[in-house]
């Protein structure tokens, strides 16, 4: 069965079969942020499932049937269902698999973390752009006090619920949402950003002892290795370090 870090397909592979009973497939790449939010939710919910990595700088032609928009992560039911973008995989998976809930059954506990991942979806394009202006010797001065100004809003908010994690004492959607940004804020030189807020850097040693978080985690190096090939569009960039 494919795995987490197998091979990607790429351009000229053969399109997978059908899904077997009893298994859920996620289209992904080792290095998505928007995949690993729904390889952290398929952990924690203990849901059986298998990996297809996807080459995304030589895609295959077939892809575009899972995804008309090329992109992943993608979930592929064995009654041939697809279901993309990140946060309503997420969500589906809550709902259509037994095990603890991520999302709070509460109506407002759920709009609230929907509200907060609305907020949140301002902060990632800047983590990427940041990364980017720093390879290009530009000036990231603006960027950075963008960067460290969004995340004090979060602090913010953390501070308000008076809890460790955002939903709470124990771990819920909204943290699994965010996770994958955090975790590569080393790799992309922005780790100094938390030297502000002390609840979102308690957040992050919790979020480590996670069993999921701890099965999905990449070490800086291998991000930064994996970036540089990525924004040089190379082929190999969706395969570093296997
Ligand atoms: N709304 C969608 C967005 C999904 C998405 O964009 N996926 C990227 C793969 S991720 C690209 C990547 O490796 C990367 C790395 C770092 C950062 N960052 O640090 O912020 C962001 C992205 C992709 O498939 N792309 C394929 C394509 O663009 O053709 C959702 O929520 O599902």
């Amino acid at each position: 069965m494919a795995g987490d870090h197998s091979r990607s397909l790429g351009k000229g592979s053969a399109a997978p079969g059908p899904v077997p009973e009893g298994v859920i497939r996620l289209y992904s790449m080792r290095f998505c942020p928007f995949a690993q939010r729904a390889r952290l939710v398929l952990r924690a919910k203990g849901i059986s499932h298998e990996v297809i990595n996807i080459n995304l700088k030589n895609k295959p032609d077939w892809f575009f049937e899972k995804n008309p928009f090329g992109l992943v992560p993608v979930l592929e039911t064995s009654k041939g269902q697809l279901i993309y973008e990140s946060p309503i995989t997420c969500e589906y998976l809550d709902e259509a698999f037994p095990g603890k809930k991520l999302l709070p059954l509460d109506p407002y506990e759920r709009a609230f973390q929907k509200m907060l991942l609305e907020y949140f979806s301002k902060l990632t394009p800047i983590v990427f752009k940041y990364y980017v202006a720093v390879r290009d010797g530009q000036d990231t001065s603006a960027l950075k006090a963008e960067f460290v100004e969004k995340l004090g809003k979060l602090e913010e908010m953390l501070s308000k619920c008076n809890t460790v994690f955002f939903g709470g004492d124990s771990i819920s959607m909204f943290d699994y949402m965010i996770w994958p940004w955090f975790e590569r804020l080393e790799a992309v030189q922005l780790q100094d950003s938390l030297s502000h807020t002390p609840k979102l850097r308690r957040w992050m040693e919790a979020m480590k002892e996670d069993p999921a978080v701890k099965a999905t985690m990449t070490d800086p190096q291998t991000y930064k290795g994996y970036l540089q090939l990525y924004l040089k569009n190379s082929p190999e960039a969706c395969d570093y370090g296997l």
